[in-house]
């Protein structure tokens, strides 16, 4: 269930608290290096833009890939063409860390992005005091005014919040708060089926400026080419690259 993610990633954050208290994090985070520019960097081309992510395992999939060294994961997305990377930073679930993205951020010139469950200003500060340079926002998450704390916040710091929707009513609220970067994510995160059409449905909905994220379910060249005719700007791609060749199936994903 999502609120059972979500309250996970709360009590963790509740943990790293005791040690790093909101001031310091602020503190950090103001003294972080800028963020980048995501959304130049992933402004609509004649090809895809692909996210590329690290994700060690998944509730709905297990335990996908080992992923000893983060850092040179993301240099092969790098390498292989990829315009942002994600890094998941969830632990109980997904294996990951926030000492993932800042091994990452370390070595890579691209955008990368804190993938986790954020309901609190506390995880956003520690995005941004780790160089994250996007902030995934999940509408279903977090009830509207908390979503729009959220955004804004995200904002101010610098970083570009990536709003994730799963219906048309949550393509409207991230529409609402402002989202320059809407996702969909073909997987609900409550029961966690797949619904590959789900993107397809929804586009239209998303109006031109506003760019278009294809989440889950890429596999094969042939998946990004569907998601690319129903108007995607870019896919984010997660456990095709992890467990398979990455630059190899990056390159291949980007001839689409
Ligand atoms: O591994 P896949 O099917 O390529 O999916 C990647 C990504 O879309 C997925 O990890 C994801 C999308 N939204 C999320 C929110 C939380 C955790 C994970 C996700």
């Amino acid at each position: 269930m999502l609120s059972d993610l979500v309250d996970g990633a709360l009590e963790d954050a509740a943990v790293r608290r005791e040690s790093v208290s909101l001031s310091d994090v602020e503190r950090s985070a103001a003294e972080a290096l800028p963020a980048l520019d995501a959304l130049a960097a992933l402004s609509p081309r004649e090809s895809v833009h692909i996210i590329a992510e690290i994700k060690r395992s998944s509730p709905s999939r297990g335990s996908l890939a080992e992923i000893d060294d983060p850092a040179s994961l993301a240099l092969s997305y790098q390498t292989g063409g990829a315009s942002a990377i994600s890094v998941l930073t969830e632990q109980r679930q997904f294996g990951g860390s926030l000492d993932d993205l800042i091994s990452v951020k370390s070595v890579v010139r691209l955008p990368v992005l804190r993938k986790d469950f954020i309901a609190e200003p506390y995880q956003v500060f520690e995005a941004r005091a780790a160089g994250a340079d996007l902030v995934l926002l999940i509408v279903a998450a977090l009830d509207q005014q908390t979503l729009e704390t959220l955004y804004n916040l995200t904002r101010e710091l610098g970083m570009t919040p990536l709003v994730e929707a799963h219906s048309g009513n949550e393509v409207s609220r991230a529409l609402d708060v402002g989202a320059s970067l809407v996702g969909v994510n073909a997987r609900d995160l409550s029961t966690f089926e797949l619904d590959q059409n789900l993107f397809g449905e929804l586009a239209d909905q998303i109006p031109s400026g506003v760019i278009r994220i294809a989440e889950s379910a890429v596999k094969t060249a042939a998946d990004v080419a569907h998601y690319r005719k129903a108007g995607a700007d870019v896919v984010l791609v997660g456990e095709a690259l992890v467990t398979g060749d990455p630059i190899a199936t990056l390159q291949d994903f980007l001839d689409c």
